[in-house]
């Protein structure tokens, strides 16, 4: 099949490479000219494992290609996907400019009948306006059909994700459009459901609101265990043997972060609200996390009093690891704190600097490794779980620090393996390790 989609960002990205694997002929069309010269060379614009190989491979086994042009892009389609970004608009509504803007351009370029199916992620009643947009404009001799078709991979274990997915969500306004897209699928053998257009919108927000109430239960039971003596580690572990609760999504931290759980949770209490709801229950979520992000500042305030003058060092950026996405990640208002605080604040990330110098505060000074952002420092916090910071070898917090005192956000280390070395240590939801000489 002839597929297109539209915006090569992550979705966009993950989703025609994938197509192109199980041998569609698909073009990604974007309009940033910068990220289709890269692409055209083989190099990603995001750090995504895998993501580079498979794109190489498809591009010269002639299965895909990119290009800034609609006219080149939707030229042979029979289906368009389009998967731009819909972000927070300031009052938390989504953004639907960009998805708009590629609807008004469908009808001048198509050359047969399509299917538009829309993989970002859109509030309920969204492809049915979209539906309407393109009747109206379209000036083609073409029928244009609609299809909802919600994304759930993750940010770091996309590709994974992507061909091992729990269930493909088709929502459409026809069988026969529903049939075609369900055929596309099928190489990918995961299991597919089918339902109404708005369904399929709602399951979307609906199962990342889930997600993220998951991430603060566990939290605010951490902070409980923090209080009674209890260690969260263990709690979780009991909790997640129910099948019905299941053990995922259960470690506690500091927080969610990135380009989706913040935005959807903060839209779908916007869906809400039109409709005269108060998501009480999602607010609280929303809150939690707020609050949550804080706390290893909380702790630290406690420990010394004030921060000023103190060099605190942030280890990992990224809003999780094995991406250099830095969106709304709890680096951002952690390390601002910090600044306003008077610290001093030394950052090392494994692959999210470069996104980091752009975003976070110019005050930070960035590092190219975990020594030198320690080097001296009177504290480290811990913000990101990456496998480099959880096999770091404690003993150098003594060797290099000025004191070894560590406030890790991730739960990157069990008390045993701290127990052995001269540091202190506190962590989310466990007794804290004072071991210092
Ligand atoms: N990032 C993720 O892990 C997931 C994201 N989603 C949803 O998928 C959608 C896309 O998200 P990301 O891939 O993260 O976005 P992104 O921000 O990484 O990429 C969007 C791309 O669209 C391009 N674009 C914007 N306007 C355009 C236009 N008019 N024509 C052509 N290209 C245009 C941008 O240049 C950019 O490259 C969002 O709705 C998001 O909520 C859903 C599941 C997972
Ligand atoms: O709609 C989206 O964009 C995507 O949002 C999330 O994927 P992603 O944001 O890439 O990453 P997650 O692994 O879900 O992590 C999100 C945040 O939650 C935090 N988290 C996750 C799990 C957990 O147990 N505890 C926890 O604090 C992570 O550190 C991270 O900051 C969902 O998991 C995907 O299914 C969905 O497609």
């Amino acid at each position: 099949m002839n597929i297109s989609i539209v915006g090569a960002g992550y979705v966009g990205l993950v989703t025609g490479v994938s197509l192109a694997e199980i041998g569609h002929n698909v073009v990604c069309i974007d309009t940033n000219k910068e990220k289709i010269e890269m692409l055209k060379i083989f190099k990603s614009p995001i750090y995504e494992p895998e993501l580079e190989e498979l794109i190489s491979k498809n591009v010269k086994e002639g299965r895909l290609s990119f290009t800034h042009s609609y006219e080149e892009g939707f030229n042979n389609s029979n289906v368009i996907f389009i998967a731009v970004g819909t972000p927070s608009k300031e009052n938390g509504k989504a953004d639907l400019s960009a998805i708009e803007n590629v609807a008004s351009h469908i009808s001048n370029f198509i050359k047969s009948n399509v299917i538009v199916v829309i993989k970002s992620t859109v509030p309920v009643g969204t492809n049915e306006y979209i539906k309407e947009l393109l009747d109206k404009t379209n000036n083609s001799r073409f029928t244009i059909d609609i299809v909802s078709n919600p994304e759930f991979l993750r940010e770091g274990s996309a590709i994974n994700d992507i061909f091992n997915g729990d269930r493909i969500i088709i929502g459409a306004e026809n069988n026969k459009a529903s049939r075609v897209v369900e055929e596309l699928y099928k190489p990918f053998n995961i299991p597919i459901f089918t339902t109404s257009i708005r369904s399929a919108e709602m399951i979307k927000y609906a199962s990342n609101a889930f997600l993220a109430t998951k991430i603060s239960f566990i939290n605010e039971i951490s902070n409980l265990c923090e209080k009674l003596g209890a260690n969260i580690d263990d709690v979780a572990i009991g909790m997640g043997k129910d099948k019905r609760i299941g053990n995922s999504f259960l470690n506690a931290g500091i927080g969610y972060g990135g380009s989706c759980f913040p935005k959807d949770t903060s839209a779908l209490v916007q869906i809400a609200g039109n409709v005269d709801h108060n998501f009480m229950l999602l607010k609280s979520v929303i809150e939690v996390n707020k609050k949550q992000q804080m706390s290893l500042i909380e702790k630290a305030k406690k420990r010394f009093t004030s921060l000023k003058d103190l060099k605190i060092a942030l280890l990992g950026l990224s809003f999780k690891p094995n991406t250099d996405d830095i969106r709304d990640a709890a680096s951002i208002v952690i390390s601002e704190e910090l600044l306003n605080l008077g610290a001093t604040v030394t950052a090392y990330d494994p692959v999210a600097t470069k996104q980091a110098k752009k975003i976070l505060n110019k005050n930070i000074y960035f590092t190219d490794s975990i020594e030198d952002a320690i080097k001296k420092a009177n504290c480290v916090f811990i913000l990101t779980e990456w496998e480099e910071i959880k096999k770091f070898d404690l003993s150098k917090l003594t060797e290099l620090m000025i004191e070894p005192i560590v406030f890790d956000g991730r739960n990157c280390f069990t008390i045993n393996q701290v127990s052995a070395h001269i540091i202190e240590y506190h962590s989310m939801g466990k007794e804290s390790v004072i071991n210092l000489n």
